[in-house]
């Protein structure tokens, strides 16, 4: 995707956004969905995976272990797993692109097996820290061979036989944790990892389901101790894939900020993990609802509704970070179309994303004439809104560096500005949301409607 030409994409003032809409299946689930699928031995079906470039990576990979993965044509995908340890050695070299949650978790998943697996990335994923990963990795026995810094490209291949580990996240990073434990998968022995924050449990809850022997405790301290038996045989589910908060936040913000607007997102994922940015955002003032709940597959899902609100600024503790993690940079949107200061701590996990969103956030809100400063883990925001007026000014082209959240949340800034904002490359918006454009389209979004009349 990095190869691809560059495709600027403009927003401009938007009002009355109305309608309902749905957004595409959720990423962690839907990596998680072909990993356990892979896993399992016999068929596991799946209807609402996520079909964007990030999770499409994830599908090949299981395909290059042997696994047999297709998708049909009413949308359903169906795997037919190995079985824990039936992975076979891959032919090529693994190529996850931009995905990190893919090629992190895969690396456990291959890491441990006596065979060597390559992993390639795009400029965003070589530039990421892999030794979170790699180092419980190498304790289990995986030899590593990586660039300097423990980044992409890099091979692994496991020991025969490997060790057991019990392992203190030393991140808050689902990624880390799911990595162990998929790892543990394969090593026989209990596997046991310590959360000291609790991050999203996306891969314990599938795990219970697929069968595996899983045990999780929350300590008189706070902490979360997970034990995992490995070599356990997983049994295939059929598995119906939320729609993704993370990418429903986008919709939910410009519902928010655009006048005279009021839009809802249907069944939308409500893990409680994941539901942090609403909380903020009902703190600040939004006139957000839930409604009609329902449970799936053990998950709390809503329909969202937005109407225009005034929101003000507020201060957002660090403690909220793992269950927003990603959704800060839609959230600076937000707070700069506030009346206010708003506040954010316990940013530091931003540094390391598809860019340093941290600086790329700020730099984007700078150059549209909001006021903010960057700390080294947080950020300040001063809102725009005034009593009875007052608009981000907007006009400026934003740098998105390969992140499709930076390219997703400076659109929607331009649909509340008084000028047009434009982001230099709105390519990398099919990683996570490939119809995003067209959704905010179909709300009545002003998103290269111009270009599109000329055209
Ligand atoms: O486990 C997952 O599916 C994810 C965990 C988070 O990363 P970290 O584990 O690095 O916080 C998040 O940012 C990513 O989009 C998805
Ligand atoms: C951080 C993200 O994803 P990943 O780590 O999977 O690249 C994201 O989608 O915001």
């Amino acid at each position: 995707m990095s190869e691809a030409v560059p495709r600027p994409s403009t927003a401009r003032a938007s009002s009355g956004l109305s309608g309902r809409v749905t957004v595409p299946g959720d990423k962690s689930i839907s990596h998680r969905s072909l990993m356990f699928g892979a896993l399992a031995l016999g068929e596991t079906r799946i209807t609402g995976l996520l079909e964007a470039a990030d999770v499409l990576a994830t599908a090949a990979a299981m395909r290059s272990f042997g696994a047999k993965v297709e998708r049909h044509s009413t949308g359903e995908w169906s795997l037919h797993g190995l079985g824990t340890g039936g992975f076979l050695e891959p032919e090529t070299a693994l190529d996850f692109g931009n995905a990190g949650t893919g090629a992190r978790l895969t690396m456990a998943l291959a890491g441990a097996h006596p065979f060597a697996t390559t992993f390639l990335g795009d400029a965003s994923l070589s530039r990421r820290p892999m030794g979170r990963i790699l180092d419980p990795l190498r304790e289990m026995g995986v030899e590593v061979i990586a660039r300097s810094g423990d980044r992409l490209p890099l091979t692994l291949k496991g020991a025969s036989p490997m060790a057991p580990i019990e392992y203190r996240v030393p991140v808050p990073s689902a990624q880390v944790k799911s990595a162990v434990l998929l790892a543990g998968l394969n090593i026989a022995g209990t596997t046991t990892v310590i959360e000291p924050v609790p991050t999203r449990d996306h891969t314990e809850k599938m795990l219970k389901g697929f069968g595996a022997d899983i045990e999780v405790k929350t300590t008189a301290s706070g902490e979360t101790v997970i034990r995992l038996e490995g070599l356990p045989e997983l049994t295939p589910q059929p598995i119906e894939v939320p729609s993704d908060p993370s990418s429903a936040a986008f919709l939910i913000v410009a519902g928010l900020i655009c006048p005279d607007s009021d839009i809802v997102v249907e069944g939308v994922l409500l893990n409680e993990r994941r539901t942090g940015l609403l909380q903020v955002l009902q703190d600040m003032g939004a006139d957000l609802s839930i409604e009609n709940e329902r449970e799936t597959g053990g998950e709390r899902l809503g329909d969202v509704r937005a109407r225009t609100s005034r929101l003000k600024g507020v201060t957002v503790p660090a403690e909220r970070a793992p269950s927003m993690i990603d959704e800060y940079p839609i959230l600076a949107i937000a707070a700069a179309c506030a009346e206010g200061k708003t506040v954010m701590h316990g940013l530091e996990e931003l540094r390391v994303k598809e860019s340093d969103r941290l600086a790329a956030v700020a730099a984007g809100l700078a150059a549209n004439g909001v006021t903010c400063e960057e700390g080294e883990a947080s950020l300040a925001v001063t809102g725009c809104k005034v009593p009875g007026g007052g608009k981000v000014p907007g006009g400026a082209t934003v740098t998105t560096h390969l992140d499709h959240r930076i390219a997703m949340s400076f659109l929607v800034l331009g649909l509340a500005a008084e000028k047009p904002v434009t982001v230099d490359d709105a390519n990398m918006i099919a990683t996570s949301f490939p119809n995003f454009e067209e959704t905010l389209r179909k709300l009545g979004a002003d998103l290269n409607e111009q270009e599109r009349a000329l055209s």
